[in-house]
This record gives C-alpha cells, sequence and structure tokens, in this order.
C-alpha cells in the first residue's frame, strides 16, 4: 500500500496524530494508498524549517547557484519522467497521452523558465539631484519574500505546483506546499528530487490535507507564513484573502473562469473547431482556462455545431494506459456529483442536449465505479441560466448564435468572472480590437492555452488577484528595496 507522507526538512515523516485519509482512483474508484493529514503539529515543523532554512546556506547561495540548482531539478524531474507520469495519471485517471505531452514537460520546465527571466532582468535606478548639487542614488533591490505557502489544486497537480514552486525558490524563498487532498503523489515525489539535487533541507516541504480546519487552514493562518499564493476555487480565494489579511500577508490567487470562445465568421471553422474542441473538453474540461460558453457568429453557427458534434462523438473514454484514449475521468466521485448535478439542471433550465448529457456505461463493471462523465453540448438555454453563468469545471459547454461583434463583447463579458477567452477569427484588426475590449487576463487569438512562460498570467474580477509569470513573478516572491546613496 502506497503512503504519502509529508516531507518536512528533507525528510519524509508521518502525522502524530497517526490521522491518514484514502486516496483512490478516478479510474475505478480503487485504493490508490494512504495520505498523511497533516495536524498543527507538522504544518508547524514545516513552516519553522522553512523559516531556519533562509537562514541556513540557502539564504547565501548566489542568483546563479540558485538556478543551477533549479535546473538540475528541472533535468532531474525529466530523468524520472516515467515515475512522474505514472503517479500523476493514478490520481487524476488523465490520459498518458495528455499528461506526457502537457503536466510533466511543464512540470520539469517550470523550474527553468523563470530562472532566464530572473537572470536578465535590469535593477531599477535613478539618480536624484539635491539642494547641494552632489545628488543621490537611488537603487533597487530585490530580497526574498520569506516563507511562501503554496495551495495547489488537483486539475494540473505538478503543473500548477512547480508553476509557483519554481519562482519562489528561483527568487530565494523557501516553501512549504499544500497539495490537494485529490492529488498529493507528484508532489510528495518531488520531495525525493529536491533531495537528490541536494536543495538544502528545508527549502521545499509539504504538508497532506484538506483546506477547513485541517492543513490548507493551518498552513495560510501560519503567523511565520510571508506569503500566500493560491489556484483554485474562488469562494477559496476569498478564505484564503481573509486569512492572509492577519499580518499584512501578500496573496496570489488564481481563481476560477467561465471563459468565452467566440467564433466569427471569417474564421477558420476547422482551426476554430479544433481549438474549441481542445478547450472545452481537454483534461475533461478540468483546466481553470477552458471555454464553457461557446458564442458562433450566426452565419456559421449551424454548420461550427454540427462540426462540434461529429468531434465530440470521437472522443475516446477510456484508461490512461490505453493509447486510444484520449478522455479520462473527472478527478472523483465527489467532483463528479457537482458535475452531474449541473447537467441535470441544464435540462431543467431549459437547455437542449445536442450530445452527452449523462454518466456513461464504460462496458466493464469495475470502469463503471470510477468519475466517468459524458462530454457534453447544450444549446437554447438563456443568458440568464445558472449553467451559462456558473465555473461548471467538467468537459461541456453552451453554445450560442450571434449577431454583431458589440453584441458579443457584451455577451463575453458579461460574467463575474475574468480569466481567459479565445477568439477565432481571420481578420487580424477585429481580433485585436475584441481582444483589447474582453475583460479577461488572457486572450487568446486563433488558439488556446499557447503558454509563453514569460508573459503575464493572472484573472480579472473573480478570476484572481496580481499576475505571476516571467517578471510579474518577481513582484510577488520579492521585496524590492529601494537603497538611496547620498553622493
Ligand atoms: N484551477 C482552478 O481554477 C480550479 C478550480 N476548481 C474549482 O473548485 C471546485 C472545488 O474544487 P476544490 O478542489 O475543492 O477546490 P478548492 O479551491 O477548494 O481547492 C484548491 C486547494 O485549496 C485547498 N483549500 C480548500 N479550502 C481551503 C481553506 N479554507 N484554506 C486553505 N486551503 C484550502 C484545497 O485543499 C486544495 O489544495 C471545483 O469543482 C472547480 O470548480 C478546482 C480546482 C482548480
Ligand atoms: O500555468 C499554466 O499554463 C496553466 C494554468 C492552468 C490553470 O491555472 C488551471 O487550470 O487551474
Amino acid at each position: 500500500m502506497n503512503e504519502f507522507r509529508h516531507f518536512i526538512n528533507g525528510e519524509y515523516v508521518a502525522s502524530l496524530n497517526g490521522k491518514t485519509f484514502e486516496n483512490r482512483s478516478p479510474v475505478d474508484n480503487s485504493l490508490i494508498g494512504l495520505v498523511h493529514e497533516a495536524g498543527r503539529e507538522e504544518v508547524d515543523a514545516a513552516v519553522r524549517s522553512a523559516k531556519r532554512a533562509l537562514r541556513g546556506p540557502w539564504g547565501k547561495y548566489t542568483q546563479a547557484q540558485r538556478i543551477a540548482l533549479l535546473n538540475k531539478v528541472a533535468d532531474r524531474i525529466n530523468e524520472r519522467f516515467d515515475e512522474f507520469l505514472a503517479a500523476e495519471c493514478r490520481d487524476t485517471g488523465k490520459p498518458r497521452s495528455l499528461a506526457s505531452h502537457i503536466d510533466i514537460p511543464r512540470g520539469a520546465a517550470n523550474f527553468k523558465a523563470f530562472s532566464e527571466t530572473l537572470a536578465n532582468h535590469p535593477t531599477e535606478s535613478f539618480r536624484l539631484d539635491t539642494p547641494d548639487g552632489k545628488g543621490a542614488m537611488n537603487v533597487g533591490h530585490r530580497t526574498p519574500k520569506g516563507v511562501i505557502a503554496v495551495i495547489s489544486p488537483w486539475n494540473l497537480p505538478l503543473l500548477l505546483m512547480t508553476w509557483k514552486v519554481g519562482p519562489a525558490l528561483a527568487c530565494g524563498n523557501t516553501v512549504v506546499v499544500k497539495p490537494s487532498e485529490e492529488t498529493p503523489a507528484t508532489t510528495t515525489l518531488l520531495g525525493e528530487v529536491m533531495n537528490e539535487c541536494g536543495v538544502p533541507a528545508g527549502v521545499f516541504n509539504v504538508v497532506h490535507g484538506f483546506g477547513p480546519d485541517s492543513a490548507g487552514e493551518f498552513l495560510t493562518t501560519h503567523p511565520l507564513v510571508d506569503a500566500i499564493t493560491f489556484t483554485g476555487e474562488t469562494r477559496t480565494g476569498e478564505i484564503i484573502m481573509k486569512a492572509a489579511a492577519c499580518g499584512l500577508r501578500n496573496v496570489s490567487l488564481e481563481c476560477g473562469g467561465k471563459n468565452p470562445g467566440i467564433v466569427f465568421a471569417d474564421a477558420d471553422l476547422e482551426k476554430a473547431v479544433e481549438g474549441t474542441m481542445r478547450s472545452a473538453f481537454a483534461n475533461c474540461g478540468q483546466v481553470c482556462l477552458g471555454t464553457e460558453r461557446v458564442y458562433v457568429e450566426r452565419p456559421v453557427y449551424d454548420r461550427f455545431l454540427a462540426r462540434m458534434k461529429e468531434e465530440v462523438a470521437k472522443l475516446k473514454l477510456g484508461r490512461p494506459e490505453d493509447a486510444a484514449a484520449n478522455f479520462g475521468p473527472l478527478v472523483s466521485l465527489e467532483h463528479r456529483e457537482k458535475v452531474a448535478y449541473y447537467y441535470n439542471l441544464a435540462r431543467e433550465e431549459g437547455a437542449t442536449v445536442e450530445i452527452g448529457g449523462g454518466i456513461p456505461d464504460m462496458g466493464d463493471a469495475q470502469l463503471n465505479q470510477g468519475a466517468w462523465i459524458e462530454p457534453t453540448i447544450w444549446t437554447g438555454l438563456p443568458d440568464t441560466a445558472r449553467v451559462v453563468n456558473e465555473e461548471i469545471f467538467g468537459p461541456c459547454c453552451h453554445i450560442r448564435p450571434f449577431d454583431s461583434e458589440d453584441e458579443v463583447i457584451a455577451l463575453a463579458n458579461n460574467t463575474n468572472y475574468g480569466l481567459a477567452a479565445a477568439i477565432w477569427t481571420e481578420n487580424t484588426s477585429r481580433a485585436v480590437r475584441v481582444a483589447e475590449q474582453i475583460e479577461a487576463g488572457i486572450v487568446w487569438v486563433n488558439s488556446w492555452f499557447l503558454r509563453d512562460l514569460r508573459t503575464a498570467f493572472g484573472g480579472a474580477k473573480q478570476s484572481g488577484i496580481g499576475r505571476e509569470g516571467g517578471v510579474h513573478g518577481l513582484e510577488f516572491y520579492t521585496e524590492l528595496k529601494n537603497i538611496c546613496i547620498k553622493l
């Protein structure tokens, strides 16, 4: 039986309270292992070890030394690629074909990308004239924030955790990570890699558990945590922000979305279908950047809808290791309950179910125990429907026709969220004009999830606070000090 222990001060440790919880496969609900649930003692030990490490050898590393070490970590993840892949697929049920192209390579790349940004980022300086004519020099100097709490979700576990751990460590901080209770495996495995690469004890720590009244809450309310970075649901983001207010700690929040896809009549329709298929159904729809609302200009609406239905019908559900499968289960039976609730609600709200809409018979008693759900397209819902306004985080989208640019911009922006959007058009002027009016942190034109890790990443409105990525991560992960030198 696998056991997932905390990783504190370079060692794997069990919980003093002896509490564990089950980690079950979303593929067939079989038991993967037992996860140790941290009490306040383990969280406190992890935070204190991270604090101590700031004053140890790690605190004296030069930027170049940190970058070299993190490059080694990236290389080691790639050397142990198959183990990370197996662990990620076991926890999430996602197809190996997906995780081997996205999750694991990005998990490694996140340790390299930021290093280059850091190495090439200039320091600001201003010369000040003074009445004595001699002047003064102002020089910006960045120092690490300290201990960073990283609270990560289950949808892209390694990718989203390292997206924060990479820059945090590159800037000289130490971290305590609380991975999602659903997906403890790859974060735990990363502890081994840190030791193998010689990352000093206490620099990278992991505590397992849930949110409220468990490791998540204990960590985010711990007074020695200097800043908190979080990816997950908006309501959880609010709770974490309240916790961070005590002691005036910085937060970076990357939260939910109800992202629009906009298909203009002049789009390359096949490109738009391919991109929208990915944005609505990749990772079983469990991507915060995914498209759950699709608006299609009326002249191509029927053709687009018909093509989407054809493509959805071709999706092949199956186990992660099934090479022909490109569609896995949802992360858990609990999450399926939430998504299935919206599938029923869509019918009650008057949707036409164009395809899918239910729980599939997998033709296998064991697989039928898993968290499978059909990829689904709805049409015909009013703009006020809950299904069109609330984040579902499942493999589903509502498709609706529109008649003018102004109308579709208003529809796209008619949401409390503002994370991402995808625009499909061959008219560049229109693409720019519309993109500039969309209220979102990220707008893709003729693409989706095309990521350049140097760019700003984050959400507007209730989709988040702050930006990470490239130089923007520097703002969050460092304290900028001004040194004023009178000449
Ligand atoms: N990337 C995203 O935007 C994601 C959105 N979601 C959305 O959130 C819904 C719920 O999924 P969850 O996994 O429950 O998301 P969540 O936001 O509750 O969990 C994300 C992380 O926050 C932790 N957490 C939860 N409550 C906390 C608290 N009070 N203090 C500190 N940490 C806390 C969790 O243990 C997990 O590590 C999903 O149905 C989906 O709609 C879920 C995962 C990722
Ligand atoms: O950093 C990325 O490229 C991906 C981000 C995706 C999410 O934040 C998400 O799905 O939660």
